[in-house]
């Protein structure tokens, strides 16, 4: 393989295309800033919408003292403070309505754009971080995340903005008809949220530890339901639905203790309010009497006085609805924000498609730093258009090498070289876009058989995935499917049995034919007659390229060039598999176990496969 064109890493590996992901600050503040407009045009919406709200109030009070003639001009008065009235009441409800409009828009919109930004992040994690991490969680957490954002922008712009807005309007109003009043009331609300906002601090503990009880819990329930196979076989319903119902009763428990925790709040600030109101109530009905104020006046302080009182409850808990959705971005963004472990360096390559030889200079892998190594001290060399098998023991490291291959991990010493080019200098799409990889547990979508075997050349005409199909040996079944190739194969294809699933894998391969295709136990699940068929159609239609298949079944790599026997990470025997059956190693014991030929040895392998009399 040949590489002329070098350029930096993916934008979802550089350095500066996850600074936004470093804190909740960051984060939020970045999307805010790419849909700055709306979000400028619905903090102006808001506050004149608040401030509609509180001259509302003033103009209501107007309207009173005209009805009352306390104002000259009675009737011209009246009309005019009404007709003010009304137009405020729409403007507000007009102002409200464009806030909502352009608050859904921009929502929403940043969103789309934090979810997908998000997975494209996830998608630069080595596969050893979805080894630690469960899918669902964090799916659930990409999706949690925007919404929270949602839920954080809505709270600051309509539950904590319009207090704020009512609280400066009452300020002024209360100043122009009595400042003992404005003095009052400014004291006493900064006061009662501070007191409300450390008693809600002091709770913190126990909705943390409901949070996590929660967590836990819905964890388990997951847990239960996606092991309902092994339940029923078990006949463990009975039992593991007490231990459901034992968990829900703890977090319940759990739950009660920081939901009557903010019921003690509310009725602390219910008293609070009592007591406010009656004070400034009072104050202001003994002032009218004194003909200090007007009837309008004693309205519009009532008014306000409970106005700004709930709406510092509702800025109070919004405030702590804040700090939760703060801290559950801030928990998002250190679980999938963290930077990748595997990253193109700056200044790798493209890999070129072209020839495909593989080779490993002194490799050596352990998967924790302090633990044995899963390959040692590897030297292998495999020319382009070779078909190798790799058998062994369970353990011996034969998928950690195809997993080096495929840069999912990164060797501790030694290189691998892939095209004649270390597999940490060329990009890892590029990499991965010379290999077709085959696992033996093929990872299906729930979509159709058509759109999973498309997914390995999107590019790919219905006719080329019908021949890729054909090849693989999955027409016949596919046929048979309700709706042939349109037919949903089910979560992870669970409609599927095992060897169907195998060979709608070998279909991605035989449609992506790149140079190395690398099979890893991919035909275990498959019958012998099916084995052999699809064997020949291999050696057949992938004729120039690199084959790697690593197989128990010793049967499904007779016809390959080369054998490699692994045993403790490294290479114990390598050669033709003729050769390997004239020598008395563990190929020649493996092949006598398995042909049950204890007697015979070589003689049975060759009457099993007569084509092969030439080795
Ligand atoms: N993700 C992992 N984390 C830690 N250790 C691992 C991991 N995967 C494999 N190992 C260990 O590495 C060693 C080699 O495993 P590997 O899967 O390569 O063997 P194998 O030859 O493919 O086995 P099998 O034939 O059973 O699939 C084993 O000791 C295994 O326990």
């Amino acid at each position: 393989m040949d590489e002329r064109a070098c350029r930096p890493g993916p934008p979802g590996d550089a350095e500066g295309a996850r600074d936004h992901l470093g804190s909740p600050t960051q984060f939020i503040w970045h999307y805010i800033s790419r849909w700055r407009a709306h979000f400028a045009a619905l903090a102006a919406a808001i506050l004149l919408a608040a401030s509609c709200a509180v001259a509302v109030q003033f103009e209501m009070k107007l309207l009173i003292d005209a009805m009352a003639g306390e104002a000259p001009h009675t009737h011209s008065a009246v009309w005019a403070a009404l007709t003010a009235f009304i137009g405020l009441i729409a403007a507000e409800s007009l102002l409200w309505r464009v806030s909502g409009w352009i608050g859904c828009k921009a929502t929403l919109g940043a969103g789309v754009e934090m979810r997908a930004d998000l997975f494209s992040h996830l998608g630069g994690h080595p596969i050893s971080y979805f080894l630690e991490n469960r899918a669902g969680s964090l799916g659930q957490r990409i999706t949690a995340t925007a919404g929270n954002f949602g839920a954080l922008a809505n709270t600051v712009t309509w539950r904590i903005a319009p207090p704020c807005v009512d609280f400066a309007g009452a300020m002024v109003v209360f100043s122009m008809i009595d400042w003992r009043m404005a003095l009052v009331l400014g004291t006493a609300v900064p006061a009662i949220a501070v007191g409300l906002l450390l008693l809600g601090k002091k709770g913190k503990p126990l909705h943390k530890a409901y949070a996590a009880e929660a967590g836990e819990t819905a964890g388990e329930l997951t847990d239960v339901i996606s092991n309902m196979w092994a339940i029923k076989a078990f006949s463990a319903r009975v039992p593991e639905g007490e231990r459901l119902v034992e968990k829900f009763r703890k977090e319940a428990a759990i739950q009660r203790r920081s939901w009557m925790y903010i019921e003690r709040i509310r009725l602390l600030f219910d008293v609070v309010l009592w007591v406010v109101a009656t004070t400034i109530l009072c104050w202001a009905v003994y002032r009218w009497q004194e003909r200090g104020i007007t009837s309008g006046d004693v309205v519009i302080v009532s008014a306000l006085t409970f106005r700004i009182l709930h709406g510092v409850r509702d800025l109070v808990l919004s405030l702590v609805d804040i700090g939760q959705q703060f801290g559950f971005i801030e928990e998002t963004l250190s679980l999938i924000g963290s930077p990748p472990l595997l990253t193109d360096g700056l200044g790798s390559c493209r890999l070129q498609r072209g020839g495909g030889s593989i080779e490993f200079r002194d490799v050596s892998f352990g998967y924790r730093a302090a633990g044995e190594d899963a390959i040692r001290n590897l030297k292998l060399c495999i020319p382009s258009g070779q078909k190798v098998g790799i058998v062994g023991p369970s353990g011996a490291g034969k998928s950690t090498l195809i997993s080096l291959i495929q840069r999912l991990y990164d060797a501790q010493e030694g290189e691998v070289l892939v095209g004649g080019r270390s597999v940490r200098s060329v990009t890892q799409d590029s990499l991965r876009d010379a290999l077709a990889v085959v696992p033996q547990e093929v990872s299906l979508f729930h979509r159709s058989v058509m759109e999973n075997i498309r997914i390995a050349r999107p590019s790919a005409t219905d006719e080329e995935i019908f021949a890729a199909a054909r090849a693989a040996l999955c027409d016949g079944f596919v046929q048979g499917l309700p709706y042939g190739y349109h037919t949903v194969v089910g979560e992870r294809g669970a409609k599927l049995s095992g060897g169907q699933r195998q060979r709608i894998g070998l279909a991605r391969a035989f449609l992506k034919m790149a140079p190395i295709v690398i099979f890893d136990e991919a035909t275990s699940a498959l019958d012998s007659e099916s084995e052999i068929l699809l064997q020949k159609a291999v050696v057949d239609l992938m004729g120039g390229h690199t084959v790697i298949a690593v197989a128990h079944r010793i049967s499904s790599i007779l016809a390959f060039d080369r054998v490699l026997v692994m045993q403790n990470g490294t290479v114990v025997e390598d050669g033709r598999p003729a050769d390997l059956l004239q020598q008395a190693g563990h190929f020649r014991r493996i092949w006598r176990l398995q042909s049950g030929a204890l007697g015979n040895g070589a003689p049975a392998f060759q009457e099993s496969r007569p084509e092969l009399h030439g080795l």
